[in-house]
């Protein structure tokens, strides 16, 4: 039987008078949403998305979610500015320097439509007091038409980058599965999915095969933060190898189409600024950052392998230095480890004089480029995908401490507890070996391939990072 289409489903009397759930959160993201953000052009940012489809801003900020799953948790209660930020944006300041209500009862009107009910069940034979919680409703997501619906895998989905991606394509509509080892990645970051019909988590690591059948991968599954890799170097590499060599075997024999997540390390230490993806690069084959950057290069090599030989659809993304919430808070990069810092009060600590440049993507503009090549035609040749807004660590880290300055003073997030003493200020310490010197995109490519071009400026970013990461400290406490 043929499954009812979008519009045939609104033509239906019984459903005529109900939305479907994305253009009602469309609707909603119509009302003033929990905080405006400007692109680069001035615009009001009300949607994330490339060419394709858009899914409204809201929907994508992780800090509602954790309140989502919060409500639940009745012993967990968010502070008063928290619940003015971002569970009830739209209350009065006097109502919301009130008592906090009952978490049961804590609801955000950005959620209404979205948010999770519980219907608790209690099992026969047992004592009352045993309950269990059963999600039944979910983030809205587009209701495709099961042609249309693709199912896709995603390795490294719990990870930062991959929930994002996780999270953008089930709002699309499809059928997401995640496999991840949880080596990097985080359960929580998918809990608001669990239990959903388009979703699956398996806990799996890419190194092993594993018989699906998908339409698509998006194979992200490495560590990607220095700190993480160079944790276990022949881990990353067989991460890099064996992982990407199954993850391609997969695609040969679904005949899906398969995206590489490659990276910029790829061109080391470059002596081409910015970097085109015609640079060959200039990487050390046997320094600490080899398993990352030869295991990318290796896995990139695969991968124009099978196309080669096997005939595989494939895309390469070489992305650049990226940061946004889910960065876990001892992640050990850049944006991650000087926020918290901030936040605590503590030094931001600088490695070496803080002259090296790295240019910042927020990271729902990279979930943008990674869907929009995917979806694209070009496969011949990597893609970058990154920013150009490059600056050097040393100014990164005085925008940083500026921004929790900015929005603590503006009582977005908590002060600092009066026995805390602030010595967030920026402190040299010894560099690290073959940290890259200079890092900049050209992004040439990606603007006439996929018409692609970040939309946030990095302040914007850094404020939503900023509120993220205070919101995270605040309810680890
Ligand atoms: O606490 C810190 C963290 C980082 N840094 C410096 O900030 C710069 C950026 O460091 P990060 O650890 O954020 O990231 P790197 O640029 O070294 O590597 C990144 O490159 C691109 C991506 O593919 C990867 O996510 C990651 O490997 C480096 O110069 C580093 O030395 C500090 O000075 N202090």
């Amino acid at each position: 039987m043929q499954q009812p289409t979008r519009d045939s489903l609104s033509a239906t009397s019984s459903l005529s008078d109900r939305p479907a759930p994305l253009d009602r959160a469309r609707a909603h993201s119509r009302a003033p949403s929990v905080r405006s953000v400007t692109d680069r052009d001035g615009n009001e940012l009300r949607e994330v998305g490339g060419t394709g489809e858009q899914v409204p801003l809201d929907l994508v900020r992780p800090i509602l979610c954790i309140l989502s799953i919060l409500r639940c948790t009745l012993t967990v209660r968010p502070s008063p500015q928290l619940q003015s930020l971002y569970l009830n944006p739209l209350a009065s300041p006097t109502a919301a320097d009130s008592p906090p209500p009952p978490a049961q009862h804590l609801r955000s009107p950005s959620l209404s439509s979205t948010s999770d009910r519980f219907s608790p069940h209690t099992v026969p034979g047992w004592p009352a007091s045993v309950a269990f919680a059963t999600r039944t409703t979910f983030p809205p997501v587009k209701k495709l038409a099961r042609a249309d619906r693709k199912r896709i895998l995603v390795t490294g989905g719990a990870g930062f980058v991959g929930s994002h991606l996780v999270d953008r394509l089930m709002f699309l509509g499809h059928d997401v599965v995640v496999l991840d080892s949880f080596f990097s990645g985080n359960k929580t970051t998918l809990a608001h999915w669990v239990g959903h019909p388009n979703f699956e988590l398996i806990r799996g690591d890419v190194v092993e095969p594993i018989l699906l059948e998908v339409d698509q991968i998006y194979h992200l599954a490495c560590p990607a933060s220095p700190k993480a890799y160079q944790r276990n170097a022949v881990k990353t590499l067989k991460t890099s190898f064996i992982g990407t060599q199954n993850m391609l075997g997969l695609a040969k024999r679904t005949k899906a189409r398969f995206l590489l997540s490659s990276t910029s390390e790829v061109y080391g230490s470059p002596t081409v600024h910015p970097q085109p993806e015609s640079y060959w690069g200039n990487v050390n084959p046997n320094g600490p950052r080899a398993c990352y950057d030869e295991g990318k290069r290796v896995a990139e090599a695969l991968t124009y392998g099978y196309a080669r030989q096997d005939g595989v659809d494939v895309r390469v993304a070489r992305i650049f230095n990226c940061f946004g919430p889910r960065m876990s808070t001892d992640d050990g990069r850049l944006v991650s480890n000087f926020v918290v810092a901030a936040l605590k009060g503590e030094p931001l600590q600088v490695y070496g004089d803080g002259q090296a440049t790295r240019s910042l993507m927020f990271v729902h503009d990279l979930v943008t480029g990674l869907i929009d090549l995917m979806e694209s035609s070009h496969s011949l040749t990597p893609v970058n995908i990154g920013s150009s807004d490059e600056g050097t660590v040393l100014s990164w880290a005085q925008t940083i401490l500026s921004t929790v300055r900015s929005l603590r003073a503006a009582g977005e997030i908590a002060p600092l507890p009066p026995a805390t003493p602030d010595r967030s200020e920026v402190e040299f310490v010894p560099a690290v070996v073959d940290d890259p010197p200079r890092r900049r995109p050209d992004t040439t490519l990606a603007r006439e391939v996929i018409g692609w071009d970040p939309r946030w400026t990095v302040q914007a970013g850094l404020d939503e990072t900023v509120r993220y990461f205070a919101a995270q400290l605040e309810m680890a406490d």
